[in-house]
This record gives structure tokens, C-alpha cells and sequence, in this order.
């Protein structure tokens, strides 16, 4: 079925399966206990932690990807791949192929070399590194994040959470443009009622206290949820939450990419705290430096971003002199 598919289809459902593997890994690695975790160097405050299950995941990540589909794709990662895992994926999700036929038309035929795949293989590192006990509710946090921008916009992503509920092989949410946003047969519905806004446990500044506050004035954040991960907040959002709201610098494209694919396959949107969109294209800043606000289908986008103060948006630059 795979010869019929067309390239996008293949590098979707090649991506299910490898950001399965990548999962794996990562169960192994924290199931053995010693994360040998370095410092990247952060913005100075905050550390920028990176564990062995990092390294590794991102290592099975880009070999399977150049094993299925050559050297030439451009692949941004987050991590180095100085770690090696023998498990590289070839295999392809049969649901993603079955549904080849619904590719539109303008995605059919892309030239590889317009396509970048933002990967950050372990998203919720801080959690993981710092918990004392990896408890169910930490270990959820930890998801694998696959995008795939397609002229500078994404057009597909992957967001597999490797624990979920006990569950052997966790859950995976894919999404392509024009085709949906699928594998949320186990994503329950929260209660609608109160408007939860999910934001970061470990990386809070008082812009981002500020933000809350002032959409908690207008109603738009009854109740604020402190969750690690940009994977795990969208899927908050898949389950009821109104919106993820960081009006910080810090989240990078790799974290963004498959979440905004994800999010738009459900009718919600993905933008900074001023509206405006993120660029993908190779070679662009990796910060979000304009910061990311992240809306459910149900809840108005434009309320969002009219109820954030200007100074808090103005403090953010679009650009930064470097990265
Ligand atoms: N100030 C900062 N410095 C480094 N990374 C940051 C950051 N703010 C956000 N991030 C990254 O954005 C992602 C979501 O952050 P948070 O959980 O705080 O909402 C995390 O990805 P990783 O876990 O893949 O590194 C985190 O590292
Ligand atoms: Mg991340
Ligand atoms: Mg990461
Ligand atoms: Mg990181």
C-alpha cells in the first residue's frame, strides 16, 4: 500500500511509527534509572536539561527517517545524536496510508526538498529530570513531537505520548492538513464548563503570571493547570482544555511544529501571543520568541489575543538579533 501513497502520506505514517520507537526508547532508558543528565546551557535562570532518553530518542528518530527516506530530507532537531539505540523503524502505520485518497490535491506532489521535520524527541525533559518519583501523572508529560512543515507552514504532525493510562504503547494523535486530525479514540472529553487554561510548571516568568491574570479577569481562564510539555498541553486541549497560553520566550519550533498540525486538524489555532504565524522554513530563528497561545475549536482565538496586554506583547520581539 505504501507504493500508492503519495510522499506525505509515506513520511506521516513512517513518522507514527518511528515517534512509536522513539517512545520505547525512552521507557527503556527511564525503566533503567540512570538519565546521565547535562546541562545545555540555558538562558541563564533556568538550566536547559538533556538526559540520555533525549539523545537516544532523537538518535532512532533521524537514522529511521534517513533509513525509509534518504540522507537529503532536512531534519531539525532538537537533541545531537551522539547516543546510539540499535532499534531503528521501517515500518509504516497502515491507517495513515488507508487514507491516501483524502491527501488534497496541493499536497500531493511536494518536492521533498521543500519539506523540513522538526523533531524534538522528548518534550517534558524538566519534568522527567527533576521528579523525585516518576509518578503516572509526571510520566504522562513525556511526549515525542514529529512536524512537518511544508514551505515554511506545517502541514502534518505526530504527537505520541508514550504513557497513557497504563496503556503498553501509550497513545498517538496525527494530523495532516485537509485530512484530520486522527487517533483520539482514547482522548476523554473534560468538562467544558469552566474554562481551563493549561500553561508551564518550570519555566513561569511574571509575563506569563501577568497574561493569566489578565484573561482570568475577562473569563477567559477560570481555571490556570501548570503541566510540563508543549505535547502534553496540546493534549490537554484534545481532552477539554480552552487554551495554552506562554507569554514567554523559551518554546522553540520543534516543540510548536506537530502541535500546531495537531491543534488546526481540530479546528482550534496556533499563533504567538500577538497573532501572528510561525515560520518553519529551514534556516528561520528556532525561538518562538512572540510567544505561543494555543486556542481549542470552541473558544474564540481573536478573544485571546485582544484580553493579553499590549506591553506583555510588546515586550516580546517577533525576532531576536541571533539565536
Ligand atoms: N526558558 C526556556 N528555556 C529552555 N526551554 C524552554 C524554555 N521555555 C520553554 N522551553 C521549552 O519548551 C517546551 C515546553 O516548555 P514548558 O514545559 O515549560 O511549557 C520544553 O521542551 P523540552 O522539554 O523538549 O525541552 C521546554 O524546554
Ligand atoms: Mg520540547
Ligand atoms: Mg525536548
Ligand atoms: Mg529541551
Amino acid at each position: 500500500m505504501w507504493m500508492r501513497s503519495c510522499f506525505l502520506h509515506r513520511l506521516v505514517a513512517s513518522s507514527v511509527k518511528i515517534s512509536e520507537a522513539a517512545g520505547g526508547v525512552i521507557k527503556d532508558i527511564l525503566c533503567d534509572g540512570d538519565l546521565k543528565i547535562i546541562d545545555k546551557g540555558g538562558s541563564g535562570k533556568t538550566a536547559d536539561l538533556q538526559t540520555e532518553a533525549d539523545r537516544a530518542a532523537q538518535y532512532c528518530i533521524v537514522k529511521s527517517l534517513h533509513a525509509v527516506f534518504g540522507d537529503k530530507i532536512t531534519i531539525i532537531g532538537e537533541e545531537e545524536t551522539t547516543s546510539f539505540t540499535p532499534r531503528i523503524e521501517k515500518g509504516f502505520c497502515s491507517k495513515v496510508l488507508s487514507l491516501n485518497d483524502k491527501c488534497p490535491e496541493n499536497l500531493r506532489d511536494i518536492n521533498p526538498e521543500d519539506v523540513v521535520i522538526w523533531v524534538d524527541p522528548l518534550d517534558g525533559t524538566v519534568e522527567i529530570a527533576n521528579a523525585a518519583k516518576k509518578s503516572a501523572a509526571v510520566l504522562a508529560q513525556v511526549t515525542v513531537l514529529i512536524g512537518i512543515a511544508y514551505r515554511g507552514r506545517p502541514i502534518a504532525g505526530v504527537i505520541h505520548q508514550p504513557y497513557y493510562e497504563g496503556r503498553e504503547n501509550g497513545r498517538t494523535v496525527w494530523a495532516i492538513n485537509g485530512v484530520g486530525t486522527y487517533g483520539m479514540d482514547y482522548v476523554k472529553e473534560d468538562n467544558k464548563e469552566q474554562k481551563i487554561v493549561v500553561t508551564t510548571r518550570s519555566h513561569g516568568t511574571s509575563s506569563v503570571d501577568a497574561a493569566l491574570d489578565a484573561l482570568n479577569k475577562k473569563g477567559l481562564a477560570d481555571t490556570v493547570v501548570r503541566v510540563g510539555g508543549a505535547g502534553y498541553k496540546v493534549m490537554r486541549i484534545l481532552e477539554g482544555a480552552a487554551a495554552y497560553v506562554f507569554a514567554s520566550q523559551g518554546c522553540k519550533k520543534w516543540d510548536t511544529a506537530a502541535c500546531e498540525a495537531v491543534i488546526e486538524g481540530t479546528g482550534g489555532r496556533l499563533t504567538d501571543i500577538s497573532g501572528r504565524l510561525l515560520n518553519y522554513e529551514k534556516g528561520v530563528q528556532l525561538n518562538n520568541t512572540g510567544g505561543v497561545l494555543v486556542t481549542a475549536c470552541w473558544v474564540d482565538h481573536q478573544d485571546y489575543l485582544n484580553s493579553i496586554p499590549d506591553a506583555l506583547k510588546e515586550a516580546l520581539p517577533e525576532f531576536q538579533a541571533k539565536n
